[in-house]
């Protein structure tokens, strides 16, 4: 029998990466082209600023998927477009059922939460701070502060990530802006449309329908 080796990975809070992963990817501020609310801050910010890494991501993937689980590290710079703080490009697991566990490391930010039918959350993460998202929401992570922020996630490995929820309602239903005080407000998206009632039945009748990996 083959059985998969146990792991360790080192937490390298300094780098916001994690040591023994078997992937890697970052994304720069193009790839979040559309996200934000201020487009021509957007654009001014790829030309002046350049366009530099806002997040990276190292992960473990276990060799087979079912049953499994992925577990990794996400760091965020700091920043804004505008007003609004620097996001990532958000999801709902393709699996919609499938729940994650984040674990703040460094620096603060928050995960903003939106269900199928429109409800919204806001879960505050800081270092040691265990945020559960529950299956079916869509979540995304914000960085709220002025340092880095570096969280440790975990998630079934068949889940998936499905970003096309997020375009097909016009963005999240809200927006995480500066307040002028030094803090964070949200603010509604005007660009949001509501999910029909189809769509939202479908997700939750995905897991009877049987959802090909
Ligand atoms: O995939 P994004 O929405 O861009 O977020 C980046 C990553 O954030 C966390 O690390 C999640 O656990 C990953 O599943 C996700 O891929
Ligand atoms: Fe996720």
């Amino acid at each position: 029998m083959k059985w998969v080796e146990p792991i360790s990975c080192q937490v390298d809070l300094q780098q916001g990466l994690m040591h023994n992963a078997s992937g890697h990817y970052q994304k720069r501020l193009s790839d979040l082209a559309g996200l934000y609310a201020d487009d021509a801050a957007f654009k001014a910010e790829l030309s002046h600023g350049g366009d530099r890494v806002v997040y990276e991501v190292t992960e473990w993937r276990p060799p087979a998927r079912s049953g499994d689980m992925i577990f990794g590290l996400t760091r965020m710079s700091p920043g804004k477009i505008g007003e609004e703080f620097y996001l990532t490009r958000g999801h709902i697991h393709a699996v919609a059922d499938r729940p994650e566990i984040y674990y703040g490391q460094r620096g603060e930010g928050l995960m903003l939460l939106e269900s199928p039918d429109g409800e919204t959350r806001i879960v505050e993460i800081n270092a040691q701070t265990v945020c559960y998202v529950p299956p079916y929401w869509i979540h995304r992570s914000v960085n709220t502060g002025s340092d880095e922020f570096v969280m440790l996630f975990s998630y079934p490995a068949d889940a998936g990530q499905d970003y096309d929820i997020i375009a097909h309602s016009g963005g999240m239903r809200r927006r995480i802006m500066a307040d002028g005080t030094g803090g964070w407000k949200q603010v509604d998206n005007a660009a949001w449309q509501a999910r029909s009632a189809q769509t939202v039945a479908k997700l939750l009748d995905q897991q009877s329908a049987g959802v090909t990996l």
